[in-house]
């Protein structure tokens, strides 16, 4: 988190400081594509005149008769959801759009407190003033037939003033109806909340339905009465400060009034101030707001607003890509998207997620909108309901799959029906019993969503029904000029990989001009060097390379995906990582749980082509790997690839394998199987960075803990002895980075003691979500993000390294030791470690800090 001062002189009597809390990727990663929302404009800035006496007269009387402002107004055809773009501009104007001081304060009052830091008296009185700054509700209500009536509430009233109005306001009031908010569909229920509680300040829009049977069609004509409906577009459009146009002229013989007292402008306040590493082209300059969006899903953002100066702690402050769709659901959905170009300027431009207009295409993916179709092809598996069904619900619960846009079908030869899966799925994804009505029924309305399909993976037949089931719902949701878009997960054991995608390729490509057909292939992806080569082959005969995802979900963790920022925006580290100051290097996955009923699929893999070659591989990749030229997919795999290529060849005594005790009991395991659980291998790399660095790669299953981390030990200080430093970066559980350190002990005396610095994410992002490595992950494959996925020649490269060791164990020269399960893993692995320079430091321990 940066904090930038900037002192606004120009528009203000006094010089104001304003505060710019900073939260983003660095310049380095914020150089991938960036969101700004201009922000000048209140919500509601305008002036309104009047011109005729009648039309005032009467706008008069109905805003006394309800007692409040209203307008009315009609939009074009939008479907309530979050990426039901308005059709063309003018369903809302401009301002609805933009980010104000006020929408910040919303969004600050949903976020959680820091209950720990203050007591109840501070946080009472930072509610009240915040609350205290919100003046007004502006309440949007849209009818099925596109009319929207708004009106303005005291942010203190409650929900049931709106009901009023709405009784009052429609043609039936003696029928019953309802309101809600989308996405997700969420009826209004508890009429006596005020309309801050509701999150509703400044402003949202709720829909409006008659509590009818589906099909009833007795309740016909205007929602509105006739006497609202006389106020239509009785209002002018903005006037910037000078004289407004009216949007409805009337007869010259009607003398018009002195139009009603303006709404005075405040005059801009703000100086505008951008930090440093935003280039972007002048006419932008005036942003007000800027967020950061990452390749991956996990926006943060810059929000640069009026806010109270040191009355919340920084992270108070921290605008996630949660909030900025919670935003523009309740905005609508336009945006300014800002991508940095090659050349370093900034191309700016606005865009509406369903929009039509060629603006919403990411030029170089493919499009963004249209109906999305994903397949899980091994759907009654392991991988799939325990982790790929709960990342897509993950990614419909924030909004990223709209129910009018996507569909979900699993495909596996198992013959369940439609109902039968979605309960094999229910509890993965709520595991919490006391869940809300409300979540629960948000997972029915995912459910719902998926399809089931049973069919062989080699057989035409079973494909073309799947093809038949996903042209159907094409057919049904609303997608842009009917574009298709079809993504296809391979859940499935390598070994039917091609059979699968030359079914894909055979029969279920997506059918329209610009869409797209992506396929998703998970590890361990080929079983050696020739394998994995033949596989490559085989798929790359059937699909290009930006088709195809080879997923390795590490990639997605969010610690891994710090590394490069960390490495290279940090000036820091940027002089000491390397040969000079780096003394050794481990990266470290533990599991305290056996193969555990998967033991028939590891025992043909083993520890290294389940963790190392893959996952492991990749992190050593992101800690020795070059600065890339920029983040561009490419250029990072271009030195992923490099480095890899550097690695020398495994040298025998630099291996220690491990078999735990009792992994030849699981049924499916050969009694006399060779297959190392555990692993510890040094790598070597030979380039000016790295040489003589031993980086030691362990994993092991049925260890005495689970947790994954990297551990980079520094050099001793010339003339000192006691302790390294040590900077370790924890990627699970509880992500955490801490440097070990000698300090002086606290107290009278003069003597040292090991101490850390330590970043907790629990503790220092309190409130933030981390998602899901699937969850991003998969949400990149349909951003058409190859960033986070691994390419062909990396992989062919990872191969390379272990494939010679990997023949030598799969023909039974190389030996597991055996040990204990719940262990550290075999006593020789420590001996490797002390042998390749490791020095541990005895007596530290790093306890996480605690939220109690
Ligand atoms: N499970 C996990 O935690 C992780 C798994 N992965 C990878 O994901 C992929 C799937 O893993 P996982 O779900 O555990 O695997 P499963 O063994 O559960 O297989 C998935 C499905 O594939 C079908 N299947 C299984 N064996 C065969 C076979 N020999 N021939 C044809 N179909 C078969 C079965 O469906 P049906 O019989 O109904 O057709 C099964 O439900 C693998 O590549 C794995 O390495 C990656 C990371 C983690
Ligand atoms: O790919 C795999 O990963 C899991 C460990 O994943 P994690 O995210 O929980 O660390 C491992 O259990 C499994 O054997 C392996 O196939």
């Amino acid at each position: 988190m940066r904090k930038v001062y900037a002192w606004d002189e120009q528009n203000s009597t006094y010089p104001r400081k304003r505060t710019i809390n900073c939260d983003f990727r660095s310049p380095l990663h914020s150089s991938k594509s960036l969101m700004v929302i201009d922000a000048l404009s209140p919500l509601n800035p305008k002036r309104r005149r009047f011109t005729n006496a009648y039309s005032m007269a009467n706008l008069a009387d109905m805003n006394e008769r309800f007692g409040r402002e209203i307008r009315v107004f009609e939009t074009s055809p939008v479907s309530p959801s979050l990426n039901a773009a308005p059709s063309n501009e003018g369903d809302e104007t401009d301002d609805f759009y933009e980010f104000t001081p006020e929408d910040y304060y919303r969004l600050l009052a949903t976020k959680k407190e820091d209950k720990f830091l203050k007591t109840r008296k501070i946080r009472e009185a930072e509610e009240a003033a915040r609350r205290s700054r919100i003046t007004k509700a502006v309440i949007r209500v849209r009818f099925p037939d596109n009319h929207t009536l708004e009106a303005n509430f005291h942010p203190s009233e409650t929900i049931q003033n709106l009901v009023d109005l709405v009784t009052k306001v429609i043609a039936q009031p003696e029928q019953p109806f309802y309101l809600y908010t989308t996405p997700p569909k969420k009826l209004i229920k508890d009429m006596s909340q005020d309309f801050y509680t509701a999150g509703f300040c400044p402003g949202a829009i709720v829909y409006f339905s008659y509590e009818v049977p589906k099909g009833d069609n007795t309740l016909v004509g205007s929602y509105l009465g006739e006497d609202i409906m006389a106020l239509k577009d009785l209002h002018v459009s903005a006037d910037q400060g000078q004289q407004s146009q009216p949007v409805q002229v009337e007869p010259e013989s009607v003398v018009a009034p002195q139009p009603p007292p303006v709404e005075e402008r405040k005059p801009a306040e703000k100086k505008l101030v951008k930090p440093k590493w935003l280039k972007i082209t002048k006419s932008y300059s005036h942003s007000h707001f800027f967020s950061v969006r990452s390749s991956a899903a996990s926006a943060l953002a810059v929000a640069a607003c009026a806010s109270p100066e040191g009355d919340e702690t920084d992270d108070f402050y921290v605008f996630t890509l949660e909030h900025y769709y919670q935003l523009l659901a309740a905005k609508r959905e336009a945006f300014w998207y800002c991508q940095r170009m090659g050349s370093g300027q900034w191309h700016v431009e606005k865009r509406c997620f369903s929009s039509e207009s060629p603006q919403s295409m990411d030029l170089e993916n493919g499009p963004e909108t249209g109906s999305l179709s994903i397949v899980v092809l091994g759907a009654s598996g392991d991988l799939a309901k325990k982790k790929t069904f709960p990342a897509l619900f993950h990614l419909y619960r924030q909004g990223f799959l709209p129910a009018d846009e996507v569909s979900i079908f699993g495909y596996a030869r198992t013959i369940i029906s439609n109902d039968e899966l979605r309960e094999r799925l229910r509890g993965y994804l709520v595991r919490d019993k006391d869940a809300s009505s409300e979540e629960l029924e948000v997972v029915a309305k995912f459910l719902h969503l998926i399809k089931y399909v049973s069919g062989p993976y080699d057989s035409e037949d079973g494909f073309h029904l799947l093809d038949k089931e996903i042209l159907e719902h094409e057919s049904l949701k609303t997608s842009a000029k009917g574009l298709s878009r079809r993504l296809f997960y391979l859940a499935l054991p390598p070994s039917v990989y091609p059979s699968v995608c030359k079914m894909i390729k055979t029969c279920c490509m997506n059918k329209s001009d610009g869409g797209w057909t992506r396929v998703v292939v998970e590890k361990p992806f080929g079983k050696d060097l020739e394998s994995a080569e033949q596989l490559s082959t085989q798929i790359g005969a059937l699909f290009e390379e930006p088709q195809i995802y080879r997923i390795d979900h590490y990639l997605g963790k969010e610690l891994v995906q710090n590394m490069l920022v960390l490495r290279f925006a940090n000036r820091l580290f940027l002089p000491l990582w390397n040969r000079d100051n780096i003394a050794n290097v481990q990266i470290v996955f533990r599991e305290d749980f056996g193969t555990e009923g998967r033991g028939g699929y590891f025992d043909q893999y083993g520890i290294i082509r389940d963790i190392i070659q893959n996952h492991l591989l990749q992190v050593f990749c992101l800690i020795a790997m070059e600065k890339p030229v920029s983040l561009k997919p490419e250029h990072i795999r271009d030195e992923k690839v490099k480095v890899l290529q550097s690695v020398v060849p495994i040298k025998d005594e630099e291996v220690v394998l491990g078999q735990y005790d009792g992994y030849r009991n699981d049924p499916t395991v050969p009694n006399n199987s060779n297959t190392p659980t555990f692993a510890s291998v040094i790598l070597r790399i030979d380039n000016e960075r790295w040489e003589g660095v031993p980086f030691i790669i362990k994993a092991g299953k049925a260890l005495n803990s689970r947790k994954a981390e990297i551990r980079v030990q520094f050099k001793d200080v010339p003339g000192q002895k006691q302790g390294r430093n040590e900077f370790v970066i924890r990627l699970q559980p509880e992500e955490a980075m801490y440097m070990k350190l000698t300090v002086k002990q606290p107290g009278l005396e003069m003597s040292t003691v090991q101490s850390e610095l330590d970043l907790s994410y629990r503790q220092r992002y309190q409130g933030v979500k981390i998602p899901e490595a699937y969850e991003r992950l998969i949400l990149d494959t349909i951003r058409g993000d190859q960033q986070h996925f691994v390419r062909r020649d990396e992989l062919k490269a990872s191969w390379e390294i272990f494939t010679p060791l990997l023949y030598r164990i799969d023909k039974g020269e190389f030996k597991p030791f055996s040990y204990q399960a719940g262990s550290r893993g075999p006593a020789e692995a420590d001996k490797l470690l002390e042998k390749a320079g490791y020095v541990q430091t005895h007596g530290y321990v790093w306890s996480p800090p605690s939220l109690e």
